[in-house]
This record gives structure tokens, C-alpha cells and sequence, in this order.
């Protein structure tokens, strides 16, 4: 998902077009065309993009600069730097690969629906062969195993999330003066409890017991900036392998295997449960295929990294801003008081959630600002042609030849201002409202938090749910949130954590302050 990462990764010395540049691009460009790239060349019209420039040989400049940006977190800053200067698609060569990156919505609609293809040998030493990691016919299969459990289950999903979700709350500190803490770790385990509630079902959980949850997420976290960071090399990932890259992926498997070793000794007892007892579990449906504990684990490991990261994300960017902006925070209250379950010891239910407009607003607008897949690749399968990007008006097609990257950023989309306007950079849920905002009437494919395409995102309404309820939950036991974290004047200015997903690198810390 990172390659982005690297393949943005440029400084760009260039900044306006000469004759002499543009001549030697179409020089080089051409020079590598087969007879098939040649034929579709002419035939689209294609034109080269801007092309990052670099000073070091293999562009090694620019891989350390990305290296930088990263460990002051603030590596999206720099890609937003990078399109700033070069426009919304271009060409790069690192380590002798030639990439495409690109914002524009248009190419990545045709990026997403077409001849391109995940690309997967990094991620493999953590995330072996699940969804992520697969293409053809084995993706499908694995979707098809998943859909069932967002499809038919989706009231006893909503049970298990009220479930932990309480057990949550009702774990957080009650001071009445208000005490300080930071819910960003918090979320995290508390998405890994339910993901795998709904995963795996609640008696397969094997480790109850903190410490083993702990390590676990630690592992987890350090082996996914570790993918992250190989993904900036790109052909060239497997340099970054030590031996605490391999601890790290050592310690999820082994905390995932007892998971699986849980579940198998436990078949036998579900098999004896009539039909109707029977609730469909994504783990026990999967055991039905195979019983080879490392196929169970892949598979189990890549919905966890779907599941527990994406929405822990999500839950603490909002929390963060709703305490940044206390007129958000109060209306938002305002709509749960108007909820005929008000109270803490009230449960909205599924029905009251969907009907909340004003939290739906707040949940696109956090997930517009920071999407928790921010940076996204794919490899061409077949040569084929962006629409839009190249030439000097960056209105002509590009070719992208079979094999090559196109990386593209949402994080950067979600703050153009060519689709949302002058405020773009600005927290302001009420863009969503039926109003069409400054810019544009509707985002389209500018507005892509889930993926679009065949492999849209499966858990999208499962993740909504169980946010929304989560943020309800904590206005209606908390009178204030109040924001205790470090102050940043603007949202491009926020320090971030990239691994495979966004984070917030000062935490979601908070003083809570219960009803009296
Ligand atoms: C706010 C929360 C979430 C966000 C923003 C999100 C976003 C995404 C994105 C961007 C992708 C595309 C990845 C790619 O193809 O490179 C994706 C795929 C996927 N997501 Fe989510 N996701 C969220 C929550 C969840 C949850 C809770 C689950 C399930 C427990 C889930 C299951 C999946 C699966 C299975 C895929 C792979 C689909 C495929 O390749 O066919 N997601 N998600």
C-alpha cells in the first residue's frame, strides 16, 4: 500500500517545462517502448508527465529525504509538497523503476477498474496469502468466504460491538474533575476485541490475558512500519530485512496460530450445534476448506489488519477533532440528545444510528482529512494508458507499461482544492450537507476512503457502525472532551504516524469529563 511512499519520494529541482527537458523526457521515454508500447503510444496520443527530477545517482536523494520526512512524521507533508510543485500526475525513476503517481480521479478510477493488479512480495513475510496480498482467482475466493459475514450477520455483528464496546466504556476513568488519557492504544485494542469477535467468534479468542494482547499489538505495529518502510524502496524492499523485522512478524504469527489452534480443537464442539445455532463465523467457515494452520492464519491476520487499524484510525482523528472543535462536539451532543434512548444507561440501536445525519457528516469529514489508507499502489497488468496526465497541459494520456507502478494518494486527493474548494484543509462537516459545497457538487471519485472498484472495502458498514456507536456512546457519558494534546495550527500541519495506515503521532489524548 506504500509504494506511494517511495515512488513520490522525489525532490523536484524542476518546475517549469523547457523546450531541452521535455525533448530529452520524449528521447528517453520513447527509447524504452517495445513494438506493443509503440503501437499504443500513437494510437492514444500519449504524452510523458512531469518527471521528477533527482541529484544522486538511483535517485537516492530522494529515498532519504523520504526516510526523513517519515521519522519527523510528517511524510504526507512532503508528498503534498511534491504535487505542489510537479501537478496532479507524474513520472519518476527510482533504483532504475520507472512509476506513475497520480491524484487525479479520473486515473484512479481507471487505475481501480481495470488492468492493474495488487502487488504483494513485501507484505508477504507478515501477511503471507490473504486478501490483501492476493490476485485472480484466489482473491475472489477469499472474498467470497468474507462477504457473508458483513451480509448475513450483521445484527449479531452489531450485538458484538455493543458488547465490548460497553465493556469499553465502562473500563475508562470516571473523575469527576476529568481525567487525561489517551485513547488512540485504547481504540486500537478495543477494534482488535471486536474484529475478531466477529472473525473468529467470542470462544475462539484465545488470549484473554494483557499481556499477550499487548505484545501482540506492539509486534504488529512495528512490523507494518516496517512494510511501510520497504515499500519506499521499492523493487528493492527486501534490503530492509533484520532480524527485528523478523521478531516482530514471529511474535503475530505465533499470537495468531493459538487463535487458530483454539478454533480447530473447538470445531468438533461447533459441528455438534444444530444449523440454526449456528452463526456464520468468517474462521469456522474458512476451517471448512482447509484445516492448514498457516492458510488459516494468512487469512485471519489480513481481515485483522482490515478490521482493528482502519477504524482505531478513524475513531481517534474524530475524538482528536471533536475536542479541537467544541462547537462540532456540542452539536454532534445535541443530535444524540436527540436520540429517544438518551442517557448512559440508554443503548441506541442500529435503526437510531443510521438516522443521525449530523454524525454521518462528522464521519465523512474525519475520514475525508485523514483517511486511514492514505497511499495506495498498483502494478500494470497488461501495457495500458492513464486518461489524463501527460503533456505540458497534463491533459493527454499516459502510457504505463506492463509491470509499472502507479502509485496514488488519497490523502492528497481529499485535500485538493479543485474538488472542495478553498477550505479544503479545514474541518467542516457541514461540506456534506445536501448543499453541494465550494468546488464541486459531488466528489465521485474524489472522495475514495473505502477504495473503489471491485475490491471496494467489504467491512465499510460494519466499521461505520461500530464507530458511530462508539462516539455516541462516549457524548452521551461524557459532558466534555477536552483536547490535551499538542496544538498544531492547521490540519496540514498535524505530525503523523504512516504505517500501513494513518495514525496520529501525538496520540488522541484527552480529559474526560462524565455527566454529573
Ligand atoms: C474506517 C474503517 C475502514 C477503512 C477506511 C477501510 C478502507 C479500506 C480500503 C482503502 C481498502 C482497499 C485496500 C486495497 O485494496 O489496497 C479496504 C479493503 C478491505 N477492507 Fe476495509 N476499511 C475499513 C474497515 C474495515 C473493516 C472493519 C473490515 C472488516 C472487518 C474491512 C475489510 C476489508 C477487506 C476484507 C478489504 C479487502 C477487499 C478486497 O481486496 O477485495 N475494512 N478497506
Amino acid at each position: 500500500m506504500d509504494q506511494w511512499a517511495y515512488n513520490s519520494s522525489h525532490t523536484v529541482v524542476h518546475t517549469h517545462h523547457c523546450i531541452h527537458t521535455t525533448f530529452c523526457t520524449l528521447i528517453i521515454q520513447r527509447a524504452a517502448l517495445t513494438n506493443k508500447d509503440d503501437e499504443i503510444y500513437h494510437r492514444q496520443d500519449c504524452r510523458a508527465p512531469t518527471r521528477l527530477r533527482s541529484r544522486w545517482p538511483l535517485a537516492l536523494d530522494l529515498i532519504t529525504q523520504a526516510f526523513k520526512a517519515d521519522r519527523a512524521h510528517e511524510i504526507l507533508h512532503f508528498f503534498l509538497e511534491l504535487i505542489q510543485q510537479t501537478g496532479k500526475t507524474f513520472e519518476q525513476v527510482l533504483l532504475g523503476a520507472r512509476g506513475i503517481d497520480t491524484i487525479d480521479p479520473l486515473n484512479i478510477e481507471a487505475i481501480l477498474n481495470s488492468q492493474f493488479t495488487v502487488r504483494a512480495h513485501n507484505f508477504q513475510p507478515l501477511l503471507g496469502h490473504g486478501i490483501f496480498t492476493q490476485d485472480g482467482e484466489q482473491w475472489r475466493t477469499s472474498r467470497d468466504l468474507l462477504r457473508p459475514q458483513f451480509m448475513q450477520s450483521r445484527s449479531e455483528n452489531f450485538a458484538s460491538i455493543q458488547e465490548i464496546a460497553e465493556q469499553f466504556l465502562n473500563s475508562l476513568p470516571n473523575d469527576p474533575e476529568g481525567v487525561l488519557v489517551d485513547l488512540q492504544p485504547q481504540f486500537f485494542k478495543l477494534t482488535l476485541q471486536t474484529t475478531m469477535a466477529v472473525l473468529v467468534g467470542r470462544s475462539s479468542q484465545a488470549h484473554d490475558d494483557k499481556i499477550a494482547v499487548d505484545t501482540f499489538a506492539d509486534a504488529f505495529n512495528e512490523a507494518q512500519h516496517y512494510l511501510a518502510r520497504r515499500g519506499r524502496l521499492g523493487n528493492f524492499y527486501w534490503l530492509l530485512d533484520n532480524r527485528k523485522f523478523r521478531n516482530s512478524c514471529e511474535l503475530v504469527h505465533s499470537y495468531v496460530d493459538g487463535i487458530v489452534q483454539k478454533a480447530l480443537a473447538e470445531k468438533t464442539n461447533l459441528e455438534a450445534q444444530s444449523g440454526e445455532e449456528q452463526r456464520y463465523v468468517f474462521l469456522q467457515a474458512l476451517m471448512c476448506r482447509t484445516q492448514d494452520r498457516k492458510v488459516l492464519r494468512d487469512h485471519l491476520l489480513n481481515i485483522l489488519l482490515a478490521g482493528r487499524d482502519t477504524t482505531a484510525c478513524l475513531l481517534s482523528w474524530t475524538i482528536r477533532l471533536l475536542a479541537q472543535h467544541k462547537d462540532i462536539q456540542e452539536k454532534l451532543r445535541d443530535e444524540c440528545r436527540s436520540l429517544p434512548s438518551f442517557g448512559a444507561a440508554a443503548l441506541p440501536d442500529k435503526a437510531e444510528l443510521k438516522r443521525m445525519t449530523y454524525l454521518d457528516m462528522v464521519l465523512r469529514e474525519v475520514l475525508r482529512l485523514y483517511p486511514p489508507v492514505p497511499v495506495n499502489v498498483r502494478t500494470a497488468l497488461q501495457t495500458t494508458t492513464l486518461p489524463r496526465g501527460g503533456g505540458a497541459d497534463g491533459l493527454s494520456p499516459v502510457l504505463i507499461r506492463r509491470g509499472e507502478d502507479v502509485g496514488y494518494c488519497v490523502y492528497a486527493m481529499h485535500r485538493a482544492e479543485e474538488i472542495y474548494g478553498t477550505t479544503a484543509d479545514q474541518f467542516q462537516p457541514e461540506r456534506w450537507s445536501d448543499t453541494p459545497f465550494e468546488g464541486s457538487d459531488a466528489a465521485g471519485w474524489g472522495y475514495l476512503p473505502f477504495n473503489g472498484g471491485p475490491r471496494t472495502c467489504l467491512g465499510r458498514d460494519f466499521a461505520l457502525l461500530e464507530a458511530s456507536y462508539i462516539i455516541v456512546r462516549l457524548l452521551q457519558f461524557y459532558r466534555d472532551i477536552v483536547f490535551c494534546g499538542s496544538t498544531v495550527s492547521s490540519a496540514s500541519t498535524q505530525k503523523h504516524s504512516l504505517t500501513l495506515v494513518l495514525s496520529s503521532a501525538d496520540g488522541c489524548k484527552v480529559r474526560l469529563v462524565p455527566q454529573q
